[in-house]
């Protein structure tokens, strides 16, 4: 099920085919920092992620400036990573 977080070893497996994702220190959660050419850049790509984001209903916490996005994907009503989480990350991944 989507929603159930996931074990240690399944989060690891993800992230090995998960291009520069990597768990956070102190929480249960995976981050990212996308750069890209400039704003215009940047900011396409959130605007993509954020029609994903509501058509799953899954959002994503990031921080923007100019052409940096960094991003956390945690489930919080799981409290922890869960598959929604890998999805999305595989689906920003293949935006760039
Ligand atoms: C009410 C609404 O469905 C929930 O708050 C959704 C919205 N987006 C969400 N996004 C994330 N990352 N985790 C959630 O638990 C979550 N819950």
């Amino acid at each position: 099920m989507a929603d159930n977080k996931l074990a240690a070893e399944k989060i690891d497996e993800a992230l090995a085919a998960l291009d520069g994702w990597a768990r956070m220190e102190g929480r249960e959660a995976i981050h990212k920092s996308f750069r890209f050419r400039d704003f215009n850049a940047a900011f396409g790509f959130m605007a993509k992620v954020a029609l994903y984001a509501e058509k799953h209903d899954h959002h994503p916490e990031w921080f923007n400036v100019y052409n940096r996005v960094d991003v956390t994907l945690a489930t919080h009503s799981a409290h922890g990573i869960t598959m929604r989480d890998i999805e999305m990350a595989q689906f920003m991944n293949a935006l760039i």
